[in-house]
């Protein structure tokens, strides 16, 4: 199967884990998009969602499902998302696609984390793809500077690109990420982050990863 397969054959899995009635947290990406479509399949079973970009708004809407504002709603019983890279233990990098923090706001209202991703994305060590990082403009080149004095890493704006909410976004490439709650912690209080792309505090609950051999349910 091809990537584009197994991103399909996932997203028509995240399904099961949509309860009768709900409100789905739904994140962002081309996994995503794929889930987006199963789900417009069930759309008169389930209340709507509560969307972690514009695009996947945009998406959802265009399929007839209701979008609630993440401010209207307490309480979600699952957020359903890709990752970048994902690690035995359910840390997850993300924000490849620029939309971390919404993401995370989501995510923290969901009772479960189910991750969507192919087999690509299951690594031991996180680090080898560039961990995004949303800051505020104006410390862009001071976070940068933080990460740069660490061996081996280097921090580049990503040209071309500003989030939904408006702000710069870092890749940071060269760092191994063996500890995921420790890192995640301590550039979260960096002055100027926004948001760091390591899901450590909201790790998956469970992850459905498309291989060759079918959906292989790992849970954490
Ligand atoms: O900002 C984007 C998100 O974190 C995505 O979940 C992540 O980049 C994975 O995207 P994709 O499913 O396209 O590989």
């Amino acid at each position: 199967m091809t990537q584009d397969q197994l991103k399909a054959v996932v997203g028509q899995a995240a399904l099961a884990y949509v309860p009768e009635g709900a409100i789905v947290g739904v994140g962002t990406g081309s996994t995503v998009n794929c889930f987006i479509d199963a789900l417009g399949t069930m759309r008169d079973h389930i209340r709507g969602a509560v969307s972690s970009s514009i695009r996947s708004t945009e998406r959802l809407q265009a399929l007839g499902i209701e979008v609630f504002d993440a401010a209207d709603v307490d309480r979600i019983p699952v957020y359903i998302d890709g990752a970048d890279e994902i690690d035995h233990g359910g840390h997850m990098i993300k924000g490849g696609g620029a939309a971390l923090t919404r993401e995370k706001i989501v995510a923290d209202l969901a009772e479960r984390f189910v991750c969507i991703a192919d087999a690509s994305k299951l690594v031991d060590v996180m680090g080898t793809f560039p961990l995004p990082v949303e800051v505020i403009p104006m410390a862009a080149a001071q976070v940068a500077r933080r990460f740069n004095a660490m061996p081996g890493v280097q921090a580049t704006v990503r040209a071309g690109v500003t989030t939904d909410n408006g702000n710069p976004i870092l890749d940071v490439r060269g760092l191994k990420i063996t500890d995921p709650l420790a890192m995640e912690t301590e550039v979260n209080q960096w002055p100027g982050v926004v948001c760091v792309g390591i899901f450590a505090r909201h790790k998956a609950a469970v992850c459905l990863l498309g291989t060759a051999e079918g959906v292989k349910t790992l849970t954490f």
